[in-house]
Order: C-alpha cells, then structure tokens, then sequence
C-alpha cells in the first residue's frame, strides 16, 4: 500500500462523529464574551483517551485562551499521550481549522501520524505545519552551542560590524 493510500485508510478507522461530538459539548462550555465566537476542540490520544477544550477569553483581550490550549493542559493532566486524530468546531458547531499557534501547541503532541478533520477533508498534522519547529530543533541546537569554532567564528563576525 502506498504512503497515501495508508494514510486514508488509517484516517477512515477514526470515529470522527464521536469526536466532533466531543469537540461540540466542549464548545457549550466556552467563555467567549469578547469575541463571542466560542470553540471546542477534541483529541483522541493513541492511548484510546478522549480529551477535549473550549476557548477561555479575558479582558486582557491578548492573553485569552484558545480551545487547543485547554485541550494541551487537559492532555498533560490526564498522564499525557499523543495525539492520534483531532478536531476543532467553531459556535455552530462547525469544522474550523486550529490557527498558526495552536497548531504548534498541538504538533508538540502529536502522534507519528496525526490526522485532522476539516471543512476541506483529513490532512495529517504535517501538512498543517510543514517544516515544523520542534522538539528535535532544540536537540541540535544545544550541540551546536557547545562548537566552540562556531562561537569564534560568529564573535570575528560581530566584532566586524
Ligand atoms: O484555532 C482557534 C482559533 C480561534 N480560537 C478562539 C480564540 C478566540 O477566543 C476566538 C476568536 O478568535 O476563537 C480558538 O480557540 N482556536
């Protein structure tokens, strides 16, 4: 079976109307009186646990919560696990796609293969965030800071400018 053919059959195993249920329920719970535009969001773990999150605004109007935040917290409170099949509904109770931060929060869990439902069909969470920044990025990183020529180097570049 090819990579993509894989993909679709595993992402056809997924009870995404269970989910998108959950994802519903959570929604009504949002606290969303500054935009009023609540959220609920819902993950299925590859540990078969179901977690879920709304949006938690503020007056603060920059420091609100999105619905994938909660969900994140929840995820870590509930003993962790990655994210196998995920998605988020906006007040109608609608697939929406999670916005540019939240799909970082969320690609920080996400299993091998994270599938998510939208208005436009399943897409893995690679194709959400191509070329992602994570927990691999930091590895390198570090060894890198410890190239002492590489800190000489960048010390003779500054000190030219
Ligand atoms: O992926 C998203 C996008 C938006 N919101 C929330 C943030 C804010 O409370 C409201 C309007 O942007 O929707 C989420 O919870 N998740």
């Amino acid at each position: 079976m090819t990579g993509s053919l894989r993909v679709a059959a595993d992402a056809g195993r997924i009870d995404w109307d269970a989910l998108i249920t959950q994802a519903r329920i959570a929604m009504t719970k949002a606290y969303a009186p500054y935009s009023g535009y609540p959220v609920g969001a819902a993950a299925k773990l590859d540990t078969g646990t179901m977690v879920s999150g709304c949006n938690v605004e503020n007056a603060s109007y920059g420091v609100g919560l999105c619905a994938e935040c909660t969900l994140v917290g929840q995820l870590q409170m509930s003993g962790g696990g990655r994210i196998a099949a995920f998605v988020c509904v906006n007040g109608s109770g609608e697939l929406i796609t999670p916005c540019g931060r939240c799909r970082q929060l969320l690609y920080e869990f996400a299993a091998e293969t994270m599938y998510v439902r939208t208005a436009r069909g399943v897409v893995t969470m690679d194709e959400l965030l191509p070329q992602a920044f994570g927990p691999k990025d930091l590895d390198q990183g570090k060894d890198q800071g410890k190239d002492d020529d590489l800190h000489q180097g960048l010390n003779v570049d500054s000190q030219q400018h």
